[in-house]
């Protein structure tokens, strides 16, 4: 009798297991046939050009997008019945910051699933939240009105938000997208540290350059998947070539390659 795939430990540890995930937004689709298991405990990059499905596809994960086939599953079960275990950071712009609430509050909101902004909460979710702005620099920013916050201060509340679901997986849409350096650098040491903590953590990432320094794990995407893995082995010259096709100078491609290459020669 051939074995269930919720049998296969792989898929029944993972975080988050994408079989076959097809989506589309007209007759073409946009991802197709997506296969992608999560390892627990990694920090994996998803990475492809613009346009190659990286959002849909995490969006379809989510149940915020229509999959046409494919399943999505959080160690073994439906997405669906699971999804207190996965909290979510999108993209900055698809948020409306016009919303009224302090940076205070969008924190509190992600202690409690079922919380509303209006609805008493008590002193010690207010703590919890104001230690979770203490860890990304932003508890002097709590009365403040989200609308009033520069770009990079908005990331930083949003990844605080994600702490304090405190959630196994967290994924996150383009974190870095428009923040100077020091956040940037605030960020990746934040995503570092619930790693250490055995958390996994799913990021979409553009700069190819800090692919190695930033992540164990990788998946790249367009349409289709086109390689996945620890980094050392999945991030090469040719799955590159392949993601991004001639939209990269062979340069460029030497130049985010070479940090490997120049490691495995010492
Ligand atoms: N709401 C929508 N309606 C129709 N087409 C869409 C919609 N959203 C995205 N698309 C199309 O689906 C494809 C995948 O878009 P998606 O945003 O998932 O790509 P991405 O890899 O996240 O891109 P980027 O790196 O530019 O953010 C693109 O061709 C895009 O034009």
């Amino acid at each position: 009798m051939k074995a269930s795939r919720i049998d296969d430990p792989a898929i029944s540890r993972s975080p988050l297991a994408i079989q076959g995930l097809t989506v589309s937004y007209g007759q073409k689709p946009v991802v197709y046939s997506v296969d992608f298991i999560t390892p627990p405990g990694s920090l994996t990059a998803i990475v492809g050009p613009n346009g190659a499905g990286k959002s849909t596809m995490l969006k379809a994960a989510l149940g915020i997008k229509r999959r046409l086939s494919g399943e999505v599953l959080v160690y073994g079960e439906p997405y669906e019945q699971q999804s207190c275990h996965v909290a979510y950071v999108p993209q900055r712009n698809s948020v409306d910051w016009d919303f009224p609430a302090t940076v205070l509050d969008v924190v509190v909101m992600g202690l409690f699933r079922d919380l509303r902004w209006w609805q008493l909460t008590r002193r010690h979710h207010r703590d919890m939240a104001l230690e979770c702005l203490c860890r990304v620099g932003m508890e002097a920013f709590a009365k403040r009105q989200i609308g009033q916050l520069s770009g990079g201060q908005q990331q930083r509340v949003f990844l605080a938000r994600a702490l304090a679901q405190s959630a196994d997986l967290t994924i996150l849409d383009e974190p870095f997208a428009g923040v100077d350096a020091a956040t940037e650098k605030a960020i990746v040491e934040v995503l570092k540290s619930l790693k250490r903590q055995g958390k996994t953590l799913l990021c979409v990432h553009h700069d190819l350059s800090t692919v190695r320094d930033y992540f164990d794990h990788v998946l790249l995407l367009n349409v289709r998947r086109i390689a996945a893995g620890p980094v050392d082995k999945a991030f090469t010259e040719k799955t590159l070539q392949e993601a991004y096709g001639g939209r990269l100078s062979s340069l460029q491609l030497e130049q985010i390659v070479m940090p490997s290459a120049t490691t495995q020669k010492v």
